[in-house]
């Protein structure tokens, strides 16, 4: 038997896998880049927010970067230190602010000018000083997906410089605000070092006019986006991401801060789904499986590309098919047109590369439960999620009934 294949019968499925053991790989050689400058490395906890995971994280040394309040305790809960999270999104509620600024996190990163006065008026009721960062939007193509670019003048996120600098001026004068830090996020899934240079050439220079006018950045935020191979893309070489973002800083004293999101844990991640039925209508080959679009959107909303095994049954012959779930919408697919040997039910298919945008961006849709989630580390496996059950996923509504 497999290793997945004792994974699935010990935990039924569908379920999903990560192993630990990638996850500390890939952070090391992330911070190993980095080792020539001070360097705090983030992890985006919406790519994937179980709390041992984010346990993990901690251990390693990570900080993580939030985008609701939610999240922000999610870090706090999981051991991440709050001097090591920063607080991201263009849509903070007060509430949230309050409660960022209460637990006197890193920073809070602001993406306009209306946001900053609504920090300003919040920390100054309570009678704290706002540590703060500015996103600045510097307009540059990530060459990505649309749905994932961030970079633009066209996308909501971040303001653009010539507002940056009346916020950062604003901000040096306030009472209430710290203007610590200088933010970009571009986009996801990106595969070229090219877009991150230049994003990083922009802003270092809008931190020297800072610098020149007493402003002084301690944090020079670059983001995530770091691309990951999911089919044949290119995959950015992270020595050369490192000095491209050093070639921009050349000699100015800043601590560098990276959000990795996918990069930490999309390779690391499988998502296991049994063999329900393969059905035949006469046009195509369908392998229906018991995992839905509810569980794993990534294919269904971005067309994006897992790589599916069927486990234990190399080297037999392929055909062509589509594999789907029971949800009733087309749109509930896994892959289209690929190769699979002939499947009975039961037979396990591992769906690649789900670490990331997978557990974190599934629902209920179809009254659904969710699937339980099992950490793999030094050759041991443990339960990090239970399965939910009927009872979990009603249960809200029918306190009120
Ligand atoms: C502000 C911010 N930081 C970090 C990330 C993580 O992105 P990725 O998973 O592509 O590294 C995102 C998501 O795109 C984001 O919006
Ligand atoms: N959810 C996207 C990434 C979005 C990043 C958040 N800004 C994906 O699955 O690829």
């Amino acid at each position: 038997m497999t290793k997945f294949s004792a994974l699935a019968q010990k935990y039924g499925t569908p379920l999903y896998v990560y192993n630990f053991d990638t996850i500390t790989q890939k952070f090391s050689a992330l911070k190993e880049v980095f080792k020539a400058r001070k360097s705090l490395i983030c992890f985006a906890v919406k790519a994937n927010s179980n709390l041992s995971v984010l346990h993990h994280m901690a251990h390693l040394g990570a900080g993580c970067d939030c985008v609701s309040i939610g999240e922000v305790k999610r870090a706090l809960f999981a051991g991440i230190p709050k001097y090591k999270i920063i607080f991201s999104g263009v849509g903070k509620r007060d509430d949230e602010i309050e409660e960022a600024l209460r637990n006197d996190i890193l920073m809070l990163n602001l993406e306009s000018e209306e946001e900053m006065k609504r920090v300003e008026i919040i920390a100054e009721k309570l009678g704290v000083v706002a540590r703060i960062s500015i996103r600045v939007n510097p307009n540059i193509d990530p060459k990505t997906h649309p749905y994932i670019s961030t970079g633009l003048h066209e996308n909501k996120f971040g303001v653009d410089i010539e507002s940056a600098k009346r916020m950062y001026i604003h901000a040096k004068n306030s009472l209430s605000l710290d203007p610590v830090g200088i933010h970009f996020h571009i986009g996801s899934q990106i595969t070229e070092v090219n877009p991150f240079k230049e994003a990083a050439e922009v802003l270092a220079n809008l931190l020297r006019n800072l610098k020149a006018l007493k402003i002084d950045i301690k944090f020079f935020d670059v983001g995530g986006g770091i691309g990951i191979q999911y089919k044949e893309e290119e995959t950015i070489a992270l020595y050369e991401y490192a000095q491209s973002i050093f070639s921009a800083l050349g000699g100015l004293d800043v601590t560098l801060v990276c959000e990795p999101g996918r990069y930490l844990v999309g390779d690391c991640g499988y998502f296991l789904t049994k063999v329900l039925y393969e059905k035949h209508n006469g046009f195509k080959r369908f392998v229906i499986v018991d995992g839905a679009m509810n569980d794993l959107i990534r294919p269904s909303l971005y067309q994006a590309y897992h790589a599916i095994e069927a486990e234990g049954k190399e080297g037999a012959e392929k055909s062509v098919c589509d594999v789907v779930g029971p949800v009733c919408e087309s749109g509930d697919f896994f892959a289209k047109n690929i190769e699979l040997p002939a499947l009975e039910h039961d037979d396990l298919l591992v769906v690649k590369s789900a670490g990331a945008y997978g557990f974190t961006m599934s629902s209920n849709y179809n009254t659904r439960s969710r699937v339980a989630e099992v950490a793999l580390q030094n050759g041991e496996d443990r339960l990090i999620r239970r399965r939910e059950t009927f009872e979990d996923v009603i249960a809200l509504e029918k306190a009120c009934l």
